[in-house]
């Protein structure tokens, strides 16, 4: 099985904002992606907007269902009632819970489930009654997913930011992929579908595939748009001296 890309936007709302100009356009990337063969865009809206605002979600449901339908939308975020009146006005296909406090400046560890079950079981319940899939950011660590599957949700997303930050080390690397390929294993035992996100990169995705075949979705803004300004940018200065040269 070939795990599905969902392209997150966040980096390139973070980009647009430098600037009170509509460029790069979020929906416009979104397209590029969609375009291109992504299965899915994820956001991931903090409270002070600092990348997604609240108002490209509508954009971005619009895009989808106009454009692209099939595609995915998956929106993850901490269930405050605020983002989960976002959530049910926008009616993502899927949603990921995260445990992030509003101060923190990226996504850095996942649920601790047998605490938190109480608090996610209703909120999990709720999202399920509007057809939303849900998956919960979990850390790669079998213990807990016993509860995490009794929470009602359908997958986690393992959180491989550790295996991201490894990329200097192949030693370390394969160290973060034996608790990730563990974490899986234990999950879909359980029959919890399986997703992975965080630092994801075109070097560190394929033992990551290798490791655990079943992985049902991959979301990826930082590398991903990182890799597209690196490949992007010969052919934008060519654009650009182009643009010159029109200059009398
Ligand atoms: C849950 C996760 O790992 C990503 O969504 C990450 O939190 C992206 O958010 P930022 O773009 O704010 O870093
Ligand atoms: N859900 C994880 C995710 O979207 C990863 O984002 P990034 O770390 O690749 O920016």
């Amino acid at each position: 099985m070939t795990a599905k890309l969902s392209v997150n936007l966040n980096a390139v709302a973070m980009l647009r904002n430098r600037r009170d100009l509509p460029w790069p356009s979020v929906t416009g990337m979104g397209r590029i992606a969609l375009d291109a063969g992504a299965a899915g865009l994820t956001v991931h809206p903090r409270p002070d907007q600092r990348h997604i605002r609240f108002s490209d979600l509508g954009d971005i449901r619009a895009l989808i269902d106009d454009e692209f339908p099939g595609a995915e939308f998956n929106i993850e975020g901490f269930p405050t009632e605020h983002f989960l009146d976002l959530v049910e006005k926008y009616e993502p296909e899927q949603v990921t819970l995260v445990p992030d406090d509003p101060t923190q400046s990226t996504s850095d560890h996942g649920w601790d489930f047998e605490t938190k079950a109480d608090f996610l079981t209703p909120i999990v319940a709720r999202l399920k009654k509007r057809a939303i899939r849900v998956s919960l950011f979990a850390d790669p660590d079998p213990k807990g997913l016993a509860a995490a599957k009794a929470t009602g949700a359908d997958r986690i997303e393992l959180y491989t930011g550790p295996y991201g930050a490894t990329y200097d080390s192949a030693k370390a690397a394969a160290e973060e992929l034996r608790k990730l390929g563990a974490a899986a294993d234990a999950a879909l035992a359980l029959g919890l579908d399986v997703n992975a996100g965080h630092d994801l990169t075109v070097e560190n995705i394929p033992p990551l595939a290798k490791r655990i075949p079943a992985l049902a979705e991959v979301s990826i803004g930082h590398g991903l748009t990182a890799d597209a300004m690196e490949h992007g940018m010969a052919v934008t200065i060519r654009r650009f001296l182009k643009a010159l040269e029109a200059t009398p």
